[in-house]
């Protein structure tokens, strides 16, 4: 099943609340026509502009999911505003999303993050939007086995409601709480490789690999729309390992 890309007229980027649609691709610098014509996006005469003001390129939707206390809004919270939410958990009720646009490559790519409840009574819901998604960010809490042993029933649902090219990232949030963890690094890079999904872990509290989740999200997603025809395909895991070790793993 092939992603359908839908181009949006010029300053529609306004709330998508109100139904789940599709996140729309389009470009202005950077792809060519041949590019352009193979994947379906069309070259607007100027970029777009989202509705908090920034312009964008191209757009595409993440979803963040897994189990609830996971960590998911944190993730979103401290990608979007740098902060941690500390004290009392509100679990999500329904779903929610936050706009990005971030500059990978020159390219400016809006990123709209879907933020869903991992409660269980509100599975229906963010099941209809699984199918306009174009990468999942799928969350486990290092600090809670059952959230892991529970990645393996939402890759199944993963497989059942997205499409078949969507992007699968495993995280392996709380890496902060040493004294607390059980479920060790070595753990998920296992699950990971035995569903060929990229894999880290991540913090919402420290920061760590907050940035780089996205990023590598975002450059997979890119290129995978803008890629020239001789152009090597992007190695998600690949850029991800490298990136850490330029940073030394762990910083933020
Ligand atoms: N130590 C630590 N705590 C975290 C981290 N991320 C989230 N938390 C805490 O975990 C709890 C749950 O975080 P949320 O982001 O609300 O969890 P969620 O996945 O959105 O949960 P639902 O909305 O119910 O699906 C909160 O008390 C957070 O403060 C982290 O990276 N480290
Ligand atoms: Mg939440």
């Amino acid at each position: 099943m092939s992603r359908k890309k839908t181009v949006k007229a010029k300053g529609s980027s306004k709330s998508p609340k109100a139904s789940p649609s599709s996140a729309s691709g389009r470009t202005g610098k950077g792809l060519s026509a041949a590019a352009a014509a193979s994947s379906g996006l069309v070259y607007p005469s100027r970029p777009s502009i989202s509705n908090s003001g920034e312009f964008y390129d191209i757009s595409f939707k993440v979803m963040l999911v897994g189990d609830s206390g996971v960590g998911k809004t944190c993730l979103l919270v401290r990608f979007k505003d740098g902060a941690f939410l500390a004290g009392s958990f509100i679990s999500t009720v329904g779903i929610d999303f936050r706009n990005k646009v971030m500059s990978i490559d020159a390219v400016k790519v809006k990123l709209q993050i879907w933020d869903t409840a991992g409660q269980e009574r509100f599975r229906s819901v963010t099941h209809a939007y699984y199918r306009d998604a174009h990468a999942l960010l799928l969350l486990y809490d290092v600090t809670n086995k059952a959230s892991f042993d529970n990645i393996r029933a939402w890759l199944t649902e993963i497989h059942e409601y997205a499409q078949q090219d969507v992007v699968v990232m495993l995280l392996g949030n709380k890496a902060d709480s040493t004294h607390n963890r059980v479920v060790k690094r070595e753990e998920g890079e296992k699950l990971a490789k035995e569903f060929g999904v990229p894999f880290m872990e991540t913090s919402a509290k420290s920061g760590l690999n907050v940035e780089l989740a996205f990023t590598a999200v975002a450059k997979e997603l890119k290129h995978r729309t803008m890629k020239e025809p001789d152009e090597p395909k992007f190695q998600l895991q690949e850029y991800v390992d490298k990136e850490m070790r330029t940073v030394g793993c762990c910083s933020s």
